[in-house]
C-alpha cells in the first residue's frame, strides 16, 4: 500500500527534526522512506514544488551520510539532486563539502562558487569557498601559515590544512625482502616539507593512569571499526588503505605492489586500475596493527600495553602515504602534528633517491632497549646507529644494564641517571681513540635522559660533574639533535638555554646569543619547516620558555 501524502509530509518533518538533533543514521533512514515515496508517486519533471522536495530531502540525506563519512553514497545523492536542479544552492555546497573530504579541492571550489551566485550572503557558503581556495594553494604550492598557532606556543586551534603530495615516491626500500618505503625524488634541504597527510581515522585520548586494559581495548577496537567504517564507504580511501600492508608474510607483500603515486595527489582525478578488493575485518585489523602511528612516536603494539596507562594527551592515527616510512633511529624527516594532519619535513639535507624515515617510537635510548621496541614491529633496525652500538656492544654493556634499571625508576632516578652520565663521559674518554667526535655524540644521544638532568641542576653538576669533564648542555643538545635533529627535548633544552642567555643567566660561558639563536633555529626548521619566518621562532621559543616543562630549571 503507497504511503498517503500527509504521511509522506509527517516523515519528512520528522526526518528535518533528527537532522537537527544530529541523529545521522535515523535521519537517513527517514529520507530514504521520503524519497521512496516521492520516487513512486511521481517523476520530477512535472511537479515542481516536489521535485524542489525531493532536492532538499537528498541534500539532507548527503549531509547525514557526510557526517557518517559515507562519501560515496553522500555523493550520489548529491548528483541526483543535481540532475534534478543542476542549480540547488545546497546541494551544491554538501558535494562540495563531499569534494573537499576526497582532496578534490578545486572541484569543491567550483561547487561553492555556483552555490553562492545562485544564493549570495550565505556565510556558510562564503567560508567554505574561502577554505577550498586556500586548500588549492596549499596543495599546489606547499606553503601553509601555521605563524599564529606556532606563536601561540602549539597551544591554539591547530589550522586546517589540504593534503599536500611534495617530491616524494614510493619504491621498493633496501630494509627487506618485499619492503617498500618512501623516497625523496629531488635534492633537498633541510627543512623542506615533503607531504602532508590526512588521517583515515583518529583517536585521541586523555586517560588517568590506572586506565584498565579493558577501556583500552575498547578504545583500539573503536577506532580499528572506524577504519573499517571509512573503508566500506569511500572506495578511494579503501584503494588507499588497501595498499598498506597486513603482516610480514613477503609473498602477500610482493603481491601488494608499489602503489600508484596517484592515488596520494591531491586535486586530480585518478582512475583505479581494477576495483578493489571487499573489505575484511582481519585485513583492515592486520592493517592498523602494523601501520597506525602514534602522535608521541611511540610503538603502537606496546602502546595498546602502555599508551592509555599514561595520563597525558595522546593520539593514534592512520596516515597512509606516512606509513610508507621505514623507521631509522637517526631519521632524516621529521613528523609534525597539526591537528589531525601529519606534516613530513626533511630533518636533514637530503639527495635525489636518498630512502626517507622516522622514528617509530622514542629512540633517545640506548641499543638495547631499542631492539626490545623493535621487536613490537617484528624487525630489527640495521641504522648507522644501531650498527655503531652494536659494534661497541661489550664496551656499553654495564652502563647500559644501570640505565634501563634506572629508568625503571621513580621520582628519585634523576640523581642515578646524571651519574650514568658520568660514567659514560669516562667511557667515551677511555675509548677515545676509537670513537669519531660524531660517534661520541650519537652515544651520548642514546643516554640523552642521563644527562638532561645533570644539564638543569647546578645541584647535581655539583655533586657528580665537578672536578669532571662534563660536556656543556650545547653539547648535549647537539648530541640529541646529531641523531634527531628535529627533535622537541632538545629544542625545550635549546629554548631555555635561549633565555638564560638572553637574561644574562647562562649556565655555559661559550653561549653568546647569536650561537644559542642559531641552534634553536635550527631544530626549528628541522621540525617545523624552513618557512617558519624568524619572529614566529621567537614566539615559539618564548611560548616554550613560559608554557612548557623546561628541561633546565632556574637553579
Ligand atoms: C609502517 S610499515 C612501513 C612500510 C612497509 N615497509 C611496507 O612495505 O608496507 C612497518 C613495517 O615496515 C618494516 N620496517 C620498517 N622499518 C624497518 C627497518 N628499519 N628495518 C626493517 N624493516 C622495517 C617492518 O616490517 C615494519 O613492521
Amino acid at each position: 500500500m503507497h504511503m498517503q501524502e500527509e504521511d509522506a509530509k509527517e516523515i519528512r518533518s520528522r526526518a528535518n527534526e533528527v537532522l537537527l538533533r544530529g541523529e545521522w543514521e535515523e535521519a537517513i533512514a527517514l529520507y530514504s522512506q521520503y524519497i521512496d515515496h516521492c520516487s513512486a508517486q511521481i517523476t520530477f519533471s512535472n511537479n515542481a514544488e516536489l521535485k524542489k522536495s525531493v532536492c532538499m530531502a537528498l541534500s539532507n540525506r548527503a549531509e547525514a551520510r557526510i557526517r557518517l563519512r559515507d562519501l560515496d553514497n553522500a555523493l550520489q545523492d548529491v548528483n541526483n539532486a543535481l540532475q534534478a536542479d543542476p542549480i540547488h544552492p545546497k546541494s551544491l555546497y554538501w558535494k562540495g563539502r563531499i569534494l573537499l573530504e576526497l582532496h578534490r579541492y578545486s572541484l569543491a571550489s567550483d561547487c561553492f562558487r555556483l552555490a553562492i551566485n545562485h544564493q549570495p550572503n550565505t556565510t556558510e557558503f562564503q567560508e567554505s569557498l574561502e577554505k577550498s581556495r586556500r586548500f588549492e594553494l596549499q596543495c599546489k604550492t606547499g606553503s601553509y601559515d601555521l605563524s599564529d598557532w606556532i606563536c601561540s606556543g602549539l597551544m591554539g586551534r591547530p589550522p586546517e590544512c589540504a593534503e599536500y603530495l611534495g617530491p616524494v615516491e614510493i619504491r621498493y626500500s633496501d630494509v627487506g625482502v618485499g619492503e617498500r618505503g618512501l623516497f625523496v625524488t629531488k635534492d633537498v634541504e633541510a627543512g623542506t616539507l615533503l607531504a602532508v597527510s590526512k588521517p583515515v581515522a583518529i583517536a585521541r585520548a586523555i586517560l588517568p593512569e590506572a586506565f584498565s586494559e579493558n577501556a583500552r581495548m575498547v578504545i583500539w577496537k573503536d577506532f580499528v571499526t572506524e577504519i573499517e567504517r571509512v573503508a566500506k564507504r569511500s572506495t578511494k580511501m579503501l584503494s588507499r588503505i588497501y595498499t598498506l600492508a597486513e603482516d610480514d608474510d613477503v609473498e602477500r607483500k610482493k603481491k601488494l605492489g608499489v602503489p600508484h603515486m596517484g592515488l596520494f595527489r591531491p586535486d586530480v582525478e585518478y582512475e583505479l586500475e581494477r576495483p578493489c578488493d571487499p573489505v575484511v575485518m582481519s585485513r583492515v585489523l592486520g592493517i592498523a596493527d602494523l601501520n597506525t602511528l602514534t602522535e608521541k612516536g611511540c610503538s603502537v603494539k606496546k602502546l595498546a600495553a602502555d599508551l592509555y596507562c599514561s595520563s597525558e594527551n595522546d593520539c593514534i592515527g592512520l596516515w597512509v602515504l606516512p606509513a610508507f616510512v621505514n623507521h631509522s633511529c637517526s631519521p632524516n624527516t621529521a613528523r609534525l602534528h597539526v591537528g589531525d594532519s601529519l606534516f613530513l619535513h626533511a630533518s636533514r639535507d637530503l639527495k635525489a633517491g636518498e630512502e626517507l624515515t622516522f622514528a617509530y617510537f622514542d629512540v633517545l635510548l640506548p641499543l638495547g632497549m631499542r631492539r626490545e621496541l623493535c621487536k613490537t614491529w617484528s624487525f630489527v633496525c640495521r641504522c648507522h646507529r644501531c650498527e655503531l652500538e652494536q659494534s661497541l656492544a661489550e664496551d656499553l654493556k654495564g652502563i647500559e644494564a644501570e640505565f634501563a634499571r634506572v629508568c625503571d625508576k621513580g621520582r628519585e632516578r634523576e640523581m642515578e641517571m646524571s651519574r650514568l652520565a658520568v660514567k659514560l663521559e669516562e667511557k667515551l674518554r677511555q675509548m677515545r681513540g676509537r670513537l669519531k667526535d660524531k660517534d661520541k655524540q650519537l652515544l651520548r644521544a642514546s643516554f640523552a635522559k642521563a644527562y638532561w638532568p645533570m644539564c638543569g641542576s647546578c645541584v647535581l653538576m655539583k655533586r657528580w660533574g665537578s672536578g669532571r669533564q662534563m660536556p656543556s648542555i650545547e653539547t648535549v643538545i647537539d648530541a640529541v639533535t646529531s641523531a634527531l635533529p628535529g627533535d622537541e627535548t632538545a629544542l625545550c633544552a635549546a629554548a631555555a638555554v635561549l633565555d638564560k642567555v638572553n637574561r644574562g643567566l647562562s649556565l655555559s660561558p661559550q653561549g653568546p646569543f647569536q650561537e644559542a639563536m642559531h641552534r634553536a633555529f635550527g631544530i626549528c626548521k628541522a621540525l617545523y619547516g624552513k618557512q617558519m619566518k624568524p619572529h614566529v621562532i621567537k614566539a615559539l621559543i618564548h611560548a616554550l620558555v613560559r608554557n612548557r616543562g623546561i628541561i633546565v630549571p632556574n637553579s
